[in-house]
């Protein structure tokens, strides 16, 4: 029953139309009473502007970055949503064309320049998008909205104005970072991203930003490579959208799915390709798992692990447990990049179109691997994984690489357990039982789940004719580790107000609350929450 939810309105179109940024917030009708320890504000990035001058933008990940903001308190809610003022969005809306190209469609030539000109404008170099949409988080005090490119954006979180532009390379020898670091309880983030060295050397560097300095110096100053992680293949680094981190190693998930640096430094520029045009598989290579070690910063180069074939956006949780590091992962099996399905055109098909489409596509899978830290010559052919309660192997092969079988915690056919949630501050890098995702119905958000990764049991929430967005975990204050609550931004089209922010209790996914508004919101990537602000951190921030 849970797996044959239709959707023969075609009512998720709505969450990929173009919408206009609000003035100031607006208020919302809450049904249901919000908990009164939750205040606060949901934040949350994505595309929000699906043309520029009457030209679609065709991929996803293009749209114009929107920033949304819910804000609780004393039992109301307010939405608020500005677009962020990129160089991206500022040219093409005083161009009136896609001045700087994204990731799936192509920046326009200017009309006004002959062929020429456009020739040597060409020569100039490639202009690197700074359209954040994806996430939003925290360096030291201040708040940036981010995308996977060296272009970070901190915006005010308060009236959503953009602030200022940063350019990571001023800081960092990296290319591009993810949108997902990682956060210690004191701050201090970490990240990764690719690196494309002096003679075409290739690695994968990890990176620290130190918490909020004493002296409000910039973190980002003080910001260093911790260690570097090589590519399997020259020229070709793998695509990264997450990494998984435990108290003492960082966990680098090596997939077959390359950026062809041939194609993306010579062709992109004189032919008006995309990013998309820049990707390739590998067919042989499989999936590589890589290990560092956090302090002392240290690349483990003396165990090779290996498996099959998948594509890896998102890291559930990562934890090491009697001297094995337990790796949960949302997989894609195969090759294939599952970004060729994410095109706007695809998206806003009708249901059974969209239905046809994803019965190609790699198909979804949560996957638990085990990595065993201590790994000797003469254990060969055996399984080394010892842990009571997974069914996950490690075998030791004669040319010295460790083969990875998986245990499966969650597959349902064409229903993806995606954009993963935990109870972050208190679970990272931990061993834990709980995950949150959004279901995705054929590529369709259609429902939340939660996924106990001990017992493979699931929850779901879900309502007709309702598109769901990742389902963020908000512990409730005290010591109690299962309490709190799952905000997800939900529309629901043909509603009279439609869409809502909509609060459940984390323990069985029973409504709480909605907050209803009188505005479309459309798709949402990633977010954050923002605790209130209590006297104290309000002198903090002064
Ligand atoms: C929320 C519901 C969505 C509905 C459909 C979703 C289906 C999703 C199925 C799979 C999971 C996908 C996870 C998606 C994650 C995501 O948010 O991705 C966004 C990523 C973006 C916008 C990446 C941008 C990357 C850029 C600009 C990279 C640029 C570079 C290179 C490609 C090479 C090196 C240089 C540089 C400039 C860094
Ligand atoms: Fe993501």
């Amino acid at each position: 029953l849970v797996f044959s939810v239709e959707h023969p309105a075609a009512g998720y179109r709505k969450i990929f139309d173009s919408v206009e940024e609000l003035n100031e917030a607006i208020p919302a009708e809450v049904i249901g009473t919000i908990p009164s320890w939750l205040g606060g504000s949901v934040l949350r990035m994505g595309p929000g502007l699906f043309e520029v001058g009457g030209e679609p933008l065709n991929h996803l990940f293009d749209g114009q970055a929107l920033i949304h903001k819910f804000d609780l308190k004393d039992g109301g809610v307010t939405y608020h949503r500005r677009f962020l003022r990129s160089d991206a969005y500022v040219r093409a809306m005083t161009e009136n064309r896609v001045v700087i190209t994204e990731f799936g469609t192509a920046a326009f030539p200017d009309p006004c320049k002959n062929v020429f000109s456009r020739f040597f404008t060409y020569f100039k170099g490639i202009e690197v998008t700074d359209n954040c949409s994806v996430n939003i988080y925290t360096i030291g005090e201040d708040f940036y909205a981010v995308t996977e490119s060296n272009y970070i954006t901190k915006v005010d979180p308060d009236s959503l104005e953009t602030l200022k532009k940063v350019d990571l390379c001023k800081y960092l020898s990296v290319n591009g970072v993810t949108a997902h670091p990682h956060t210690d309880t004191d701050g201090t983030v970490y990240n990764i991203g690719n690196c494309f060295g002096k003679n075409m050397s290739l690695a994968y560097n990890i990176v620290k930003i130190p918490p909020a300095q004493k002296d409000k110096s910039e973190p980002l100053e003080k910001s260093k490579v911790l260690v570097q992680l090589p590519s399997s293949e020259r020229l070709k680094p793998s695509y990264i959208h997450s990494f998984g981190m435990t108290d003492n190693y960082f966990v680098f998930v090596e997939q077959p799915v390359k950026i062809n640096l041939f194609k993306f430094l010579s062709a992109w520029a004189f032919t008006g390709a995309t990013y998309m045009d820049c990707f390739e598989s590998n067919y042989s290579m499989g999936t590589w798992f890589h290990l560092a070690t956090k302090d002392p910063p240290d690349y483990l180069n003396s165990h090779r692990f290996r498996t099959s074939a998948f594509n890896i956006f998102h890291h559930i949780n990562t934890y090491e447990d009697q001297g094995f590091i337990v790796v949960d992962l949302c997989t894609w099996k195969g090759h294939e990049f599952v970004y060729n399905y994410l095109y706007l055109a695809n998206l806003r098909q009708e249901w059974e179109e969209v239905k046809k489409a994803a019965v190609n596509a790699p198909q979804p899978e949560v996957r638990r691997y085990v990595l065993p830290l201590d790994v000797h010559r003469v254990e060969q052919g055996k399984n080394l994984v010892s842990l009571s309660y997974t069914t996950a192997t490690a075998v030791l092969h004669p040319d010295g690489t460790v083969w990875l079988e998986p245990e499966v915690l969650f597959s349902g056919p064409r229903l993806a357990f995606e954009f993963p949630q935990i109870n972050y501050s208190q679970r990272s890098g931990k061993k834990y039982s709980f995950a949150y995702g959004l279901g995705l119905n054929h590529f369709i958000p259609d429902r939340i789940v939660k996924l106990n990764v001990q017992s493979k049991e699931t929850l779901t929430w879900q309502e007709d004719e309702c598109y769901p967005s990742e389902p963020m975990f908000v512990a409730k204050p005290g010591i109690v580790l299962i309490d709190g609550v799952l905000l997800s931004v939900v529309v629901k089209p043909g509603a009279q107000r439609p869409a809502f922010l909509l609060i459940l209790d984390a323990v069985d996914l029973k409504e709480i609350a909605r907050a209803e508004v009188d505005a479309i919101v459309p798709v949402t990537l990633h977010g954050m929450y923002r605790h209130p602000r209590t006297e104290q951190n309000n002198q903090d921030t002064s």
